[in-house]
């Protein structure tokens, strides 16, 4: 249950007074509004086939689909009391404090909020006349935006299911997050205490929509769209196709620093770029964190996220988040300003990426708790002292003490073959002047600001206020000072030695910066982070340029929509740019830069940061160059995917031959995978480019074969990157062939293969260059073994498990929701040009560290 505790409350957390974000117990009793049940919900609800027969009706399909989803549901609402160690949440936060009248809360209110409509969606139950719960499955979610048909489930928080669902008339596929609105009466709270429970996950669904919907970053997953349902929340959010990076980490064990450190990157230039809008995520775990079919990641769930400011009065007292994840002061129940917890949950993740554990663990809660406060890790020694350092400097028990965020990306092992620290990506701003724009205040609702009226005033007493001009001043200042010494120019005087010892006092004078306010600490700059209201104003009204210009600004190439307005008229928008979003690349060819990879990220817009430039800013400057012009640099490149994937141990493979570059046996195909400098990348290119050409010249004769014709071989063959559309119709028809059934497959079935691309390349746990019906055989071998329910289903097997006490591993025990089953796919993919097979796995649902473990082991018994 969320304790809350007096404000300033400095006592420990009592153990079991933590508990999850607030969970719904199961639902049995709310009346759902007649819905047709669309056909292809429940074939695809039917396909998930792990159902045992105790979960099963007898009534077919339909009934084992409801059942199925009802005892999902049921057991993660249930307060598992590995839930209870896993997250805490303690309600009593800033925004609750803010001002009474709440603004309609960001969202829609669709037609569905009237029962009449039956436009309610997703899943629920129903319980009729006779008294017998039944599932109600909804196919088509009426977004503002168009409707969206639902595919099938890919994921289960805490919070709700997620599900893949595609927009009507396009191939657009999002991820629907789906919220209950409502807590059923399970007899244990009072109506009064469901009632407030409920006001409380309301405030904080409407905050999460209005945050995610305000934040534009091309590592945060991005809100399509947003509809409230007299029941349920909807969450519509990019689809982000790459997998998780859990399962990368159980594909890859440990990464490589060097790879871990692009991650890192990107975490710290999505965390910062929150930051400095005043938003703390406040869950930051490896759960969250997603990678994208490029390669990149994309952070998601802001269902625990918060405003914060950075006066001493207004700090945050809601404890939550992951336990393996929790900062040692949410521990302790000390309230906090925001950004020093993510920080340590940073440092965690960083942790974990770059050693493939938690650094605080424990199977007995309490000694895990002073674990976590204790602050000790064990760094194995073959982590790099610069990387120790880093973490070191991330996991201080004092927050005080802790490293800020731009210590964090100024630190040496960030910058290691970058020519600066990661890029926040935040759009060019001028402080605010008067008038506001009432456009603006009317839409920043969702916060519980309170009305328009009061919001002006408050923006008002804020802009006018001493310490702000102040601030406003300061900045004016910083601006005049000369340019920045050349990166170069740093280097040579030993900026990482200095970076050292001065490394518990960054402040605005440490920042290389002349031009920029970023390195201001929080509340001196009047640009960022100075107070929420301004933020969210500054973001409402970035949000409403880009809506404006009716353009979708590449978020990788910077766009006049992000230059500094013209006159003091900030609110003026700006002509919109001919920059058109393009159309996200799916061929190899297209996503493989011509060009080395060490520049990590892609120039962005132009960034006040002048110092992390990692291309001369002086002919955007001087309007010699558009910045439009500007072409984009990824590193997250196939090539170096491949690359990534072909240098893992590959002992069981055939011996070298004489493409080996370097004595290692290459994987089979005849082009050396193994290239590691940064100079192959190019040749790899150009070499995959026309394998990719002459794979495809190869399907395409294969195709005009005859069925027989069309062998296993030539299906290897098939070199394509998978469409959207085409990933919708596997999906769909997987639904369709396994039916949930036991029914055997035949093993040369091709369609036992998911012809997942680029997508299976980030989770593939191993590869293998043997027959897929072997590949096959081996993985049931070994769910036989290990006593996992599996059902075969394209492209893979769907498995549950439940761990008994015998099957405990020494592993971290507790972090997310989940009851005991643990709910997965592995499946087969193939590896584009090298013709391998891959497997790979995706939790659905269950706890984190156990299927972790589960996973790994049916790794190590694998004979690939
Ligand atoms: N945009 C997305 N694209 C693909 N998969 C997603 C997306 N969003 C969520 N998922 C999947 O759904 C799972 C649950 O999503 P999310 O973390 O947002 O839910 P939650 O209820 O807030 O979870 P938690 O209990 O971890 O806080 C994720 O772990 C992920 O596997």
């Amino acid at each position: 249950m969320a304790t809350t505790l007096s404000s300033g409350a400095a006592a420990e957390l009592p153990i079991r007074s933590q508990s999850v974000r607030t969970r719904r117990p199961p639902t049995t009793s709310r009346p759902e509004p007649p819905l047709p049940r669309s056909e292809s919900t429940s074939r695809a609800e039917a396909s998930r086939p792990h159902r045992r027969s105790s979960q099963r009706s007898a009534s077919g399909a339909t009934a084992a689909a409801a059942t199925t989803t009802a005892t999902a549901t049921s057991s993660r609402h249930h307060h598992h009391p590995s839930q209870q160690q896993q997250q805490y949440h303690q309600q009593s936060d800033m925004s609750a404090a803010a001002a009474a009248a709440s603004a309609a809360p960001h969202g829609h209110a669709a037609a569905g909020d009237d029962h009449r409509n039956g436009a309610d969606a997703g899943t629920s139950t129903h319980r009729s006349a006779t008294g017998t719960t039944k599932q109600r499955y909804r196919t088509v979610i009426p977004a503002p935006s168009g409707n969206y048909a639902f595919i099938k489930t890919i994921g289960q928080g805490s919070m709700g299911k997620v599900k893949l669902a595609k927009k009507e008339g396009t191939n657009e596929l999002v991820a629907c997050k789906i919220i209950e609105r409502v807590s059923p009466d399970d007899g244990r709270q009072s109506r009064e205490e469901r009632e407030k429970a409920d006001a409380a996950r309301e405030d904080r669904n409407a905050r999460e929509a209005a945050i995610v919907s305000l934040l534009n970053h091309q590592y945060i997953c991005g809100l399509r769209d947003n509809l409230r349902t007299r029941w349920h929340w909807y969450m519509l959010f990019e689809y982000v196709n790459g997998g998780q990076m859990l399962d990368y980490i159980i594909s890859h064990g440990k990464l490589k620093e060097k790879q871990a450190r692009k991650f890192a990157r990107q975490i710290a230039s999505a965390v910062d770029y929150c930051h400095r809008n005043s938003i703390v995520h406040r869950d930051l775990k490896i759960e969250n964190i997603l990678i994208s079919k490029t390669g990149d990641i994309k952070i998601i769930d802001f269902g625990l996220s918060n405003l914060f400011s950075p006066e001493e009065d207004r700090k945050l007292k809601t404890y939550c988040g992951s336990l393996y994840f929790a900062a040692p002061e949410l521990l302790q129940a000390r309230p906090y300003t925001g950004p020093e917890v993510d920080v340590w949950s940073f440092g965690v993740v960083l942790f974990v990426l770059v050693c493939g554990k938690v650094p605080f663990d424990d199977q007995y809660m309490p000694a895990l708790h002073q674990k976590i406060k204790k602050g000790a890790v064990d760094y194995p020694n073959w982590l790099s002292s610069e990387c120790k350092h880093l973490i070191s400097r991330m996991l201080v028990t004092d927050p005080k003490q802790r490293a800020t965020m731009h210590e964090v990306m100024n630190h040496p092992w960030m910058l290691k073959g970058y020519n600066g620290p990661p890029d926040n990506y935040l759009p060019r701003r001028e402080p605010l002047t008067l008038p506001l724009d009432p456009e603006v205040i009317s839409q920043m609702t969702g916060f519980k600001f309170g009305p328009p009226e009061y919001i002006t005033a408050e923006l008002t007493k804020r802009i006018k206020s001493p310490k702000y001009q102040a601030a406003v001043r300061r900045l004016e200042k910083e601006r005049e000072r000369p340019e920045p010494i050349p990166k170069d120019a740093e280097k040579k005087r030993g900026f990482g030695f200095d970076f050292y010892k001065r490394r518990n006092s960054v402040t605005s004078k440490d920042t290389l910066t002349a031009t920029s306010s970023e390195g201001l600490p929080l509340g001196d700059d009047p640009l960022n982070a100075f107070d929420p209201l301004i933020s969210i104003y500054y973001l409402v009204r970035e949000k409403l340029e880009r809506e404006r210009n009716h353009v979708h600004i590449d978020l990788q190439q910077p766009s006049k929509a992000q230059q500094p307005p013209s006159s003091s008229q900030t609110q003026m928008p700006v002509p919109p740019s001919p920059v058109v979003r393009p159309k996200e690349k799916h061929s190899l060819a297209d996503i493989v830069p011509p060009q080395p990879v060490h520049n990590a990220e892609p120039r962005s817009r132009q960034r006040t940061r002048s110092h992390s430039e990692d291309q001369p800013r002086e002919p955007i400057k001087s309007g010699l160059l558009s910045p439009d012009m500007i072409p984009p640099k990824k590193e997250s490149t196939a090539a170096g995917i491949l690359r990534r994937l072909s240098t893992r141990d590959r002992r069981k493979e055939p011996p070298a031959t004489a493409n080996s570059t370097d004595g290692k046996p290459p994987i089979r195909g005849s082009m050396s995978m193994r290239a590691k400098s940064l100079g192959h990348a190019r040749r790899e290119s150009i070499q995959m480019r026309r394998a990719k050409r002459e794979a495809e010249a190869a399907a395409q004769q294969a195709s005009q074969t005859t069925e027989p014709q069309r062998s296993y071989q030539s299906h290897h063959q098939s070199v394509r990157e998978e469409t959207d559309a085409e990933l919708v119709d596997s999906d769909v028809r997987a639904g369709e062939t396994s039916g949930g059934s036991n029914e055997r497959l035949e093993p040369e079935d091709p369609d036992l293969v998911k012809p997942v691309f680029l997508k299976g390349i980030f989770s593939v746990s191993t590869t293998s260059t043997r027959p897929l019906p072997e590949i096959r055989a081996d993985i049931k071998r070994v769910l036989r073994m290990l006593g996992v329910d599996f059902t075969e289903i394209k492209g893979g097997f769907s498995c549950l498990h439940t761990p008994s006490i015998n099957h405990a591993e020494r592993q971290p025990t507790v972090m997310t929701e989940g009851g005991n089953d643990i709910e997965f796919e592995i499946l087969i993919v193939k590896v584009p040009i090298v013709s391998l097979h891959g497997v790979q796995f995706k939790r659905l649902a269950g706890n984190t560290w156990q299927y972790k473990a589960l996973a790994e082991k049916i790794v190590r018994e694998l004979r690939l």
